[in-house]
């Protein structure tokens, strides 16, 4: 059979094109069908009407990420670090308070160490947990709410505690799986402190799309943009992909890597198996927002959290921009908050600050975007084992890749660019 390509991906963020680099280079011909018009998915780094480049989607990258990490170093690109707090407000108990950044860890420290104790012994190699034990199995049936609930802390420790995973989890804590807090911190070597450094602070300095565009251009493939996959056909030899409209590509193989909370949009024949399709109806837990926020003047590097009640429950400051204040913030319900108005980010931020200016805001909602529907990938209790076992499998000719499957750091560039490596190596000798 004649095929148009010897390999289809579906989807051109950091797991695509790191697939495609991955395939081109050892001489196998690859198509990338992209549903934007731009490559980056849930990277997006643009011109700002805030005054800068600025990422809208993912940012951060650290040294405990060693696939991110590789390639950072690989194309020597610069990377800056966020600046430290010497102001932090938090709100607890019904109050804010300020302190240092230091006296806020202090107070945090008996609830996320009790969260996450032995996280290093459950998952002593966390990049190669699979399949999933029973150990671990067992867990998954625990929100992290309900660990939190467990440690019967003081009002304003819960809070804070609670509030750090409404953060950290994009959403609500009492959807998403205490698993998956188990699993950021093993990658941490069971270091809370050390797991929140990996989120928030070093970013690359012209931001995600210079690693995007180091990684594109070492690849050959196809890219088509404006190519949404409706349907993906098998038989014996390969695939046939449907895009919106009704244009067809053949392929010997398909790597799909569509956010979880889309994967059903495409009608995959055979279908998928039934436990990851079940997953992907559920929904993985994150609904969270980010939105860049100018203020007007000079605040000062503060930084602040507060449980996931507020609209926007964690901000820090960022930038200087001609004397005004560049700060990043997050919430875990995009259902209370529009991040592209201006009136209602000042809002929420003066709950905080009372008599802060917002300029402009800059924020895309990506849980009502319908090529992600999601932030980054958070699964909910009794959801690892499915999507765990689907990612380490080949289906027919078609594997899976993208953050939301990895086994590291998954919902992070990391783990995009793993699972993507990982897919890539799995089918190139059935190519060759
Ligand atoms: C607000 C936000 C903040 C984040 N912060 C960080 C951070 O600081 N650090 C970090 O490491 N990670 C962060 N992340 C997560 C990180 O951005 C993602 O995990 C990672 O970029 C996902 O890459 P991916 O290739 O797996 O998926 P995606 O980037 O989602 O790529 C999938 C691609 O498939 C396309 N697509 C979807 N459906 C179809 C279809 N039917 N046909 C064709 N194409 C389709 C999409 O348009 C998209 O381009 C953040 C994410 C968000 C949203």
């Amino acid at each position: 059979m004649n095929y148009d390509t010897d390999v289809v991906i579906v989807g051109g963020g950091f797991a695509g094109i790191t697939a495609a680099r991955e395939l081109t280079q050892r001489g196998i011909t690859a198509t990338i069908l992209e549903g934007r018009d731009r490559l980056g998915g849930r990277t997006w780094t643009r011109d700002s009407a805030l005054g800068r480049k600025l990422d809208i989607g993912g940012t951060w990258v650290h040294w405990t990420q060693p696939h991110v990490w590789a390639e950072i170093g690989r194309y020597d690109l610069p990377l800056v670090a966020s600046p430290t707090a010497e102001r932090a407000l938090w709100r607890a108990d019904g109050r804010v308070r300020t302190g240092t950044a230091e006296q806020l860890f202090a107070l945090m420290d008996p609830g996320m160490t009790g969260v996450l104790a032995g996280s290093a012994e459950l998952l002593p190699n966390p990049y190669q947990f699979r399949p999933v034990g029973d150990e671990l199995k067992a867990l998954d049936h625990f929100t992290i709410a309900e660990k939190i609930a467990a440690l019967n802390l003081d009002q304003e420790q819960h809070d804070l505690v609670e509030g750090f995973w409404g953060l950290s989890f994009s959403g609500l804590p009492d959807v998403g799986a205490y698993t998956q807090a188990m699993r950021w911190c093993a990658l941490a070597g069971g270091n809370w402190q050390l797991m929140f450094e990996a989120c928030a602070t070093y970013k690359l300095k012209n931001g995600t799309k210079s690693l995007l565009d180091a990684i594109v251009a070492q690849s050959t493939a196809d890219v088509q943009f404006n190519s949404r996959v409706t349907r993906i056909e098998q038989d014996d030899d390969g695939v046939t992909v449907t895009v919106d409209g009704g244009r067809t590509h053949t392929a010997r193989k398909a790597i799909v890597t569509l956010p979880l909370n889309v994967l059903n949009t495409i009608d995959f024949s055979p279908a998928l198996p039934s436990d990851l399709v079940s997953v992907a109806t559920e929904g993985q837990a994150s609904t969270g927002v980010k939105v860049w926020v100018r203020v007007k003047g000079d605040i000062g590097k503060v930084a602040g959290l507060g449980p996931s009640s507020c609209p926007l429950n964690f901000f820090q400051y960022e930038y200087d921009i001609d004397g005004d204040s560049l700060i990043v913030a997050f919430g875990s319900d995009s259902t209370r908050i529009d991040v592209t108005d201006r009136g209602a980010v000042e809002a929420a931020l003066r709950e905080w600050i009372p008599d802060l200016d917002v300029v402009a805001v800059d924020g895309h909602d990506w849980v009502a975007d319908e090529l992600s529907g999601q932030t980054w990938p958070m699964l909910r209790p009794n959801q690892l084992a499915a999507v765990q076992e689907s990612a380490a499998t080949e289906h027919g000719h078609i594997r899976l890749a993208g953050s939301d499957y990895a086994e590291g750091w998954a919902g992070f560039i990391d783990g995009a660019i793993e699972s993507a490596k990982t897919a890539a190596a799995r089918i190139l000798p059935e190519l060759v």
